[in-house]
């Protein structure tokens, strides 16, 4: 049996219908896909993203007043929503288990982050949140909410971003231990976690969104995980990803991937993340991380679809 952490991304939860049904729907979908590992026999711990969700819900609270109805700041938006998408997958993933004979249980966690109040991040808003908008709509946005910062995502278009400090510890992480060596599934550090400071015994929200790949990373080192498994909308890791000679990346050594990765040769705020918490991961481990297409997770099991990243030399 194998502890998997499987991070997942905003394809999982999320296409272009925002409902609560519709996201609903597309966690029962990616549930199905995620009892496969249990059917192999693994162990499976998932983490999953909140930038569309915590985006969308700091735009609701604009719609709050200052006196019966106050907006929620983003630490609390962001708990709540590592508690709807838990709650969304700890049923989906109930279920699915149930649909397959197997009667095991599932558990969200309310995970908090610890972070350093120092953290430059805090001065150099990097995480996109929240929906796309067009570059015609971007001057507008800006005069309307002047303490935005809004920036292209990826060729995707342009969106909001917050302060995205590093994870320093999950502080629930010795439960979710336990939850683990008892053979219940857990879903941790949703939205990467709520980001916490610890003053004296006290832990205090801050405005910020951590990144999940980097949280991931994080509490698969934490719990002694045999893999890290990103599950995104890609099939793998490209060099030159978009051009006429792109690359697809089967199996990639760490020192390998490394130096592309100091060449900043990945995209900020998409694919960047995702290399460096796995290679963080296989330096910190020895253990093998895999990025791949969610689609793919029959074949991700197979070993034969996905990126992997290894600690020893090997082909690329
Ligand atoms: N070098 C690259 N290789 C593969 N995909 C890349 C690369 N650079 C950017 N991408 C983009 O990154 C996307 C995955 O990042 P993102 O959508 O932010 O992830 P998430 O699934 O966590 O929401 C892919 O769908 C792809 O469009
Ligand atoms: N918090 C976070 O990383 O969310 P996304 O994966 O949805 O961007």
């Amino acid at each position: 049996m194998a502890k998997i952490v499987v991070a997942l991304g905003g394809n999982a939860i999320l296409s272009k219908d925002a409902s609560a049904n519709a996201q609903i729907k597309a966690v029962k979908q990616t549930a199905k896909v995620l009892v496969n590992f249990v059917k192999n026999g693994d162990q499976l711990i998932i983490t999953h993203g909140n930038g569309p969700q915590v985006g969308n819900l700091l735009l609701q609270q604009l719609a709050a007043d200052n006196n019966e109805n106050p907006a929620m700041p983003l630490d609390t938006c962001g708990a709540m929503t590592q508690g709807a998408i838990g709650y969304w997958f700890q049923n989906a993933m109930k279920e699915a288990l149930l649909d397959n004979g197997i009667n095991k249980d599932v558990v969200s966690v309310v995970t908090q982050t610890l972070v350093d109040e120092n953290d430059p991040a805090f001065q150099n808003p990097s995480k996109p949140i929240g929906p796309f908008y067009k570059a015609g709509e971007v001057a507008e946005l800006k005069a309307q909410h002047p303490d935005w910062q809004i920036v292209e995502d990826a060729g995707r278009g342009y969106r909001r971003v917050v302060p995205s400090p590093k994870p320093l510890a999950i502080n629930e992480y010795h439960a979710i231990k336990q939850i683990v060596d008892a053979g219940i599934i857990p879903i941790v550090s949703g939205g990467g976690g709520i980001p916490v400071v610890k003053k004296g015994n006290q832990l205090i929200g801050t405005e910020a969104v951590i990144d999940k790949d980097f949280s991931a990373s994080k509490i698969a080192q934490l719990i002694d995980a045999d893999q890290l498994i990103i599950l995104t909308s890609v099939g793998g890791v490209f060099y030159h990803y978009g051009k006429p000679n792109q690359q697809e990346l089967k199996e990639v050594d760490v020192d390998e991937i490394q130096k592309h990765l100091d060449a900043d040769e990945f995209a900020k705020g998409s694919m960047e993340p995702k290399v460096q918490a796995a290679v963080d991961f296989v330096r910190q481990t020895g253990h093998p991380a895999v990025i791949g297409a969610l689609e793919d997770v029959q074949e991700i099991i197979r070993g034969t679809e996905g990126t992997t990243i290894k600690k020893q030399r090997v082909r690329v």
